[in-house]
């Protein structure tokens, strides 16, 4: 189906140590949708958004982006793909010491040359778009402070730009909202979802409050023990099954 942009299918991860992190797990994800996968800890949440961005390597399966098979990927494509994959990670992973603006730009080096990257040479209509999307995330007044000097809950608005000036096909956010209190996190959700939304990318978000996850998803994905137990819609999200996906 053309408007498929993501296709797992039949993926496992065993670690090293013998630890059988994903089983056979499928999905298709369509382009636009907003999905939020749920679990108890140690689920297999994360080594799923890390074997979709290949930050691991997965043990058997496919996953197809955009119709590249990405595990057999060579350099070139794997750059393109890294292009269209935004990151978004629950400790925010900017660089502490330099301004918030010029983290946003570090979202445009796989655009460029690795000379001019590691120069820091972003053009003037980076600069411009980085400017536009702070502003569009409320940060316009802190673009030049350092990114330590924000709060927790600015610094993951950064990383949202930081992941938006990539131009991204799709957001992977893995536990955005962990390290943030609630209203905070609301506000971060509300962001996320908001621009996805407008922009048409499409989101896998990790989260642990199912009510979040109610809330902003399109779809919802429960992940038990490595192994996919719900894949529906927020209504179809019952009680029972919530208990069924965190149960001991
Ligand atoms: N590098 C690794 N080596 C060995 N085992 C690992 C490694 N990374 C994760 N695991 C194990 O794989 C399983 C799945 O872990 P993962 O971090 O993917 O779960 P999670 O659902 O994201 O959990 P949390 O919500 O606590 O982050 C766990 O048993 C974990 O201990």
């Amino acid at each position: 189906m053309a408007d498929r942009l993501l296709e797992v299918s039949r993926l496992n991860k065993t670690y090293a140590d013998g630890t059988a992190a994903l089983r056979n797990v499928s999905f298709d994800v369509r382009r636009g949708e907003f999905v939020v996968i749920i679990g108890p800890s140690g689920a297999g949440k994360s080594t799923l958004l890390r074997c979709i961005n290949r930050l691991v390597d997965p043990t058997e399966g496919s996953i197809r982006f955009g119709g590249l098979e990405t595990t057999r990927a060579g350099t070139r494509q794997m750059r393109a793909f890294r292009r269209e994959v935004g990151m978004i990670f629950q400790g925010f992973n900017l660089v502490q010491r330099v301004t918030v603006l010029r983290n946003v730009l570090h979202g445009r080096l796989g655009y460029m040359n690795s000379l001019t990257g590691a120069l820091g040479l972003f053009s003037g209509k980076d600069t411009e778009e980085a400017k536009k999307i702070l502003q569009r995330i409320g940060l316009a007044e802190q673009m030049y402070k350092r990114a330590d000097e924000l709060s927790g809950g600015q610094q993951q608005r950064v990383s949202i730009a930081r992941a938006l000036s990539q131009r991204p096909k799709l957001i992977l956010a893995d536990e955005p909202i962990a390290s943030l209190d609630p209203v905070t996190s609301e506000v971060i959700m509300q962001h996320l979802h908001a621009i996805c939304d407008e922009d048409g990318i499409t989101c896998l978000v990790n989260l642990h409050q199912v009510h979040v996850a109610k809330k902003y998803a399109t779809r919802i994905i429960g992940i038990h023990k490595g192994i996919v137990v719900f894949d529906g819609t927020p209504d179809e999200l019952t009680e029972d099954t919530t208990e069924r996906i965190y149960r001991k």
